[in-house]
């Protein structure tokens, strides 16, 4: 699914307007449905404090003010700066709201604050959605504070009011919600860890805007979703043979760290490549063989770590090197020697990257397509240090695409760059995988899609989805404090597509 900025939003808006056709007031209304049974189905029992400005935001508050009326749930709706300019629709739905018996309206202008809520009631936040293009200030930010003060749960409607959905929002005034119900689809502000305080758990509902809209619109960033995975996935020839599916090699593990070398190993071996060797440290022969047969074996002059390949690199379709590998200068030396001789992308992870941290120039040696997986420090280290995500994912695509390269961004929705300029977030995963080992599986699992013949960009995007979908069915059995690396490899599972 691509994500769209506000203002292709409010296209989208416009061409379902003129396309299905529908009138702005009912598209509204549909919203405002979506809303009222998403609030009916997940707080049966209370009641909601409803605050809205005058825009289309609040228009939306207002409808679902009526809505939840009608089906006699008690509804406060306090409206800010009532004086202020009323959209057509916010206008429309003020009469509508009157026009119910009872309604309880207060208008609240500069300095009047509305009596604290009922300790069990839910604050809707309806001030500003999509429209804001600006700081929140004034009155609007005090009523912002006032709401935050409060202990009541509160559910954003499509934006935590002050979040600006495509840039930094910086520290004014916004709106902590717990609960996030935006429409039709997630906005790039939704996906930023900086602004997690403020979205809480977020839902997307489906207020049926025209999918054709979508196959129209350029789209920088894109979600990782199923589709997209089946888009890329080769099937299977009945008569294939281990010789189609490439040969990976791993490289990693020292003296204390071979666990690295046998998750990456067995993950690489899970992804369907056709075969596998570790090379490893000498002392580390046995443990790769016992716990991963399925795989050979390269031994390093070395008993403790890795300084020497003496063997031709070329007959490997791919390798990734890095996870528990240490950083001694004879590894260093030996990752130089790695990229001044094969030319077909690796995959760099862990101490792999500590290393090239400590030696940037190195970054141009990278072979084209290569592939890096840093977290956030790791990626400072690199690249230096960015102020807020927004400038995170901005480095990461100028870097890939000056070094023309994969970034993969590790997060909780890890982001991937991609040297043709487009990022892509990915839908699966928990934080349960915040576990060490985890990384070593994502690694030998991209190496190994690599192997097989997928293009660097499609082995980051499968790899990510599958290791993060692995960790959703181990977090389903185990929970997620008691999940670990290894469950990531057994739970790695291709989808099955129709
Ligand atoms: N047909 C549509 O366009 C639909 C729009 N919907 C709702 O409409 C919202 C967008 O509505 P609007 O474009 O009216 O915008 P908002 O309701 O988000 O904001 C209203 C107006 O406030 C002003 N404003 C901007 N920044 C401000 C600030 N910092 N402080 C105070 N005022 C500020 C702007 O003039 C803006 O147009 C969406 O987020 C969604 O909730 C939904 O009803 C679905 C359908
Ligand atoms: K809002």
């Amino acid at each position: 699914m691509k994500l769209l900025n506000a203002s292709q939003i409010r296209e989208w808006d416009q061409y379902t307007i003129q396309d299905e056709p529908i009138s702005s007031i009912d598209l509204m209304e549909r919203a405002a449905r979506a809303c009222r049974d998403w609030i009916r189905r997940q707080f049966p029992t209370h009641s909601f404090d409803i605050f809205c400005c005058t825009g289309n935001n609040g228009g939306d508050g207002l409808a679902i003010a009526r809505l939840l009326m009608l089906m006699r749930i008690p509804v406060k709706v306090f409206i800010v700066n009532a004086a202020g300019k009323a959209s057509r629709d916010f206008t429309t739905n003020l009469e509508r709201l009157k026009a119910i018996p009872g309604a309880n309206i207060i208008e609240l202008t500069s300095g009047t604050f509305p009596p604290p809520p009922d300790p069990s009631a839910i604050i809707i936040d309806a001030l500003l959605g999509t429209g804001i293009n600006r700081p929140i200030e004034g009155f609007t930010g005090e009523i912002v504070s006032f709401i935050n003060a409060q202990s009541n749960k509160v559910i954003a409607i499509d934006m935590p009011s002050g979040l600006q959905s495509d840039t930094y929002s910086g520290t004014t005034p916004i709106i902590q919600a717990n609960h996030t119900l935006t429409f039709q689809i997630f906005k790039l502000g939704l996906l930023m860890p900086c602004n997690a305080g403020h979205f809480g758990q977020v839902h997307v509902l489906d207020i049926g805007l025209a999918p054709a809209y979508l196959t129209t619109v350029e789209s920088k960033y894109e979600l990782t979703e199923k589709t997209l995975f089946a888009s890329f996935y080769k099937t299977r020839e009945n008569y294939a043979h281990k010789g189609n599916f490439g040969h990976a090699l791993i490289i990693a593990g020292s003296y204390g760290k071979m666990g690295a070398a046998v998750l990456s190993t067995k993950a690489c071996l899970r992804s369907g490549a056709g075969l596998v060797t570790a090379h490893v440290p000498g002392k580390g022969v046995n443990i790769i063989q016992t716990s991963a047969p399925e795989a050979m074996c390269q031994t390093d002059p070395d008993g403790e770590m890795i300084t020497t390949i003496q063997y031709p690199l070329k007959s490997y379709s791919a390798i990734g090197i890095g996870p528990g590998t240490g950083t001694h200068p004879s590894t260093q030396k030996l990752l130089q020697h790695i990229f001044n001789s094969y030319s077909q992308p690796l995959v760099l992870d862990a101490d792999a990257l500590n290393i090239l941290s400590e030696n940037k120039p190195w970054l141009n040696l990278l072979p084209e397509n290569s592939i890096i997986t840093p977290h956030p420090k790791e990626f400072s280290r690199l690249f230096g240090e960015q102020s807020n995500d927004f400038e995170r994912i901005e480095t990461a695509l100028e870097q890939a695409s000056h070094l023309k390269i994969i970034i993969i961004l590790k997060g909780h929705r890890t982001f991937i760059a991609t040297p043709a300029g487009k990022g892509y977030f990915n839908t699966t995963g928990n934080a349960g995988m915040a576990t060490g080992g985890s990384g070593d599986v994502l690694t030998g699992l991209i190496t190994g899609l690599l192997a097989q013949g997928y293009t660097a960009a499609e082995a980051a995007i499968m790899g990510v989805y599958l290791h993060g979908l692995a960790g959703d069915k181990a977090a389903a059995v185990y929970g997620m404090e008691a999940m670990i690396a290894g469950d990531l490899v057994k739970k790695l599972r291709f989808p099955a597509f129709e």
